[in-house]
């Protein structure tokens, strides 16, 4: 069952992990590109799906039950390696490499391609709310005040084309448990979609950090 869990592993053993697992996501990423775009004949095709499902059964042989969760490292860092838009294993991710600042702020330089689409030529909509759920939430958890998606409202403001993008996001103010963020994603052209959202630290956290002696670091 996946869950948030503390680990007991090394920094060395998380970076033979991230050596080991990024490659295999990004060879992943990089065969549903191929899939999307291939014009090769219908036997190769054929071909190629056999041996995709032979790795994935080799892949298979040993799994997690669940997903991957997010794991705490005794060193205070995080591992979401699932999460679908920054996860080191997800090969549905990008993946975005997000930077943050303690201020609240976190941005991105990302290339969205042929796997996001949704009109022709164009990012997806859903995608751009993926991307700035993940975004405003990045920048609330910077700034010491994480939670969850309560509510997340965009304005798409001109379409937004696949290709280099950057997203960034602040927060804007904080009323209690609840983190009020704001950010966009843009092209080279400038801002495409604006978005504005709430992030709420759920009871069932409220009430872990109460009984841990924690009371007011979020109020
Ligand atoms: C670093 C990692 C970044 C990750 C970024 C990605 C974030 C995500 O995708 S999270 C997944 C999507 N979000 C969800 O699934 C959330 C589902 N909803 C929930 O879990 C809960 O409804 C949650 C946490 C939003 C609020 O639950 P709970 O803490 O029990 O709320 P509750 O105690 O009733 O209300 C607390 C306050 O929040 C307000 N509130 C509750 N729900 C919402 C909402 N959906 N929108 C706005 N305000 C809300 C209430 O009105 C109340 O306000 P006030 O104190 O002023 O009266």
């Amino acid at each position: 069952m996946a869950r948030y869990a503390q680990e007991d592993v090394t920094a060395a053993e998380v970076a033979r992990q991230k050596a080991l697992y990024g490659p295999l996501t990004q060879s992943i990423r990089e065969l549903v590109d191929a899939a999307i775009r291939t014009e090769v004949d219908d036997d190769t095709v054929r071909a190629a799906q056999a041996e995709i499902e032979a790795v994935t059964a080799r892949l298979r042989a040993r799994q997690l039950e669940g997903s991957y969760g997010v794991r705490f490292t005794p060193s205070g860092g995080s591992r979401a390696w699932g999460n679908a838009v920054v996860g080191t294993r997800n090969a549905v991710a990008p993946p975005l490499v997000i930077h943050h600042e303690e201020s609240g702020r976190a941005w991105s330089d990302f290339d969205l391609g042929a796997a996001y689409e949704g009109p022709p030529g164009l990012v997806h909509g859903g995608v751009a709310a993926l991307v700035l759920d993940q975004m405003l939430g990045e920048a609330a958890g910077a700034g010491g005040k994480p939670g969850m998606t309560g509510t997340l409202t965009l304005r798409y403001r001109r379409a937004t084309p696949l290709g280099p993008l950057r997203a960034e996001a602040h927060i804007d103010r904080v009323e209690g448990i609840k983190t009020y963020a704001v950010g966009h994603l843009a092209d080279a052209e400038g801002v495409t979609v604006e978005a504005e959202g709430v992030f709420i630290l759920p009871r069932w956290a409220r009430e872990r950090l109460e009984e841990s002696g924690f009371p007011s670091r979020f109020e």
